[in-house]
Formats: structure tokens, sequence, C-alpha cells
């Protein structure tokens, strides 16, 4: 026995095409892609974020240790194998590494400052 008479089916039809056509309509507009890699952006720049937070935190534990026992701030060998090792991570995720760096050294001069003004407390 039917469940739905004609005239429903018959809307039940048009509805499912709008449905569909809507869908595809979607998936291949521009600008609804661009949005979904932009909100992509997003979720990745807040991770980022959160990490480079977690690097100053052990910077900071690292310069609380340095003042405790009075050792130097600056350490060039040790900046040298940060550097090295951020080349080497750089080529094998195929990301530019003297951009990698170039951006460290801001991150690494924050490093730094933080940890001499802790010595100055
Ligand atoms: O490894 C250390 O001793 C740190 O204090 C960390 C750090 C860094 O930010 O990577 C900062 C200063 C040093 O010159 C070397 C490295």
């Amino acid at each position: 026995m039917n469940i739905l008479g004609k005239k429903s089916k018959l809307n039940l039809i048009i509805l499912s095409s709008s449905v569909l056509l809507l869908y595809n309509c979607k998936a291949s507009s521009p600008v609804l892609e661009i949005e979904s890699e932009r909100a992509q952006i997003d979720k990745i720049d807040k991770k980022v974020v959160h990490l480079l937070s977690q690097r100053m935190n052990a910077a900071m534990k690292i310069g609380e240790i340095k003042k405790k026992n009075k050792i130097e701030v600056t350490q060039p060998a040790r900046w040298n194998e940060v550097k090295n090792n951020l080349r080497k991570n750089a080529i094998e995720s195929n990301i530019n590494p003297d951009m990698i760096v170039k951006m460290y050294e801001v991150f690494y001069e924050e490093s730094v400052k933080q940890q001499q003004d802790l010595q100055r407390k």
C-alpha cells in the first residue's frame, strides 16, 4: 500500500532535487571554498599562537634556572642548534627554511629579552 499520495510524492521529489541543487552549488562556490580554507587558517593560527605561548613559558622556566645559577642568558651554541633543527624540519615539511628562521629570530629576540628582564628583577 502507498503511504504517500501523488501530490506528496511530487513535493518530495521537488524538495530533494532542490536540496541536491543547493548542495552542489555550495560545493562548487569559490566564495564558500575560500571561507572553508579561511576557517582552517583561523584554527591553525590559534594552535600556532598557543604553541608559541608554550615555547615562551619553557624559555621563562629556563630563565629562572639561569638566574638562580648565574648562567648567561644568551647561549649562541644552543641558538645555532635550534636554527639547524628548524631548517631540517622546514625542509621535511616542504616550507621555505629561510622564512622559518627569519620568523624565529623574532621569537628568539623576545625570549632573550624576557629572560634578561627576569634577571633584573
Ligand atoms: O636554551 C636556552 O638556554 C634558552 O634560554 C632558550 C633560547 C630559545 O629561545 O630558544 C633562548 C636563549 C638562548 O640563547 C638559547 C635558546
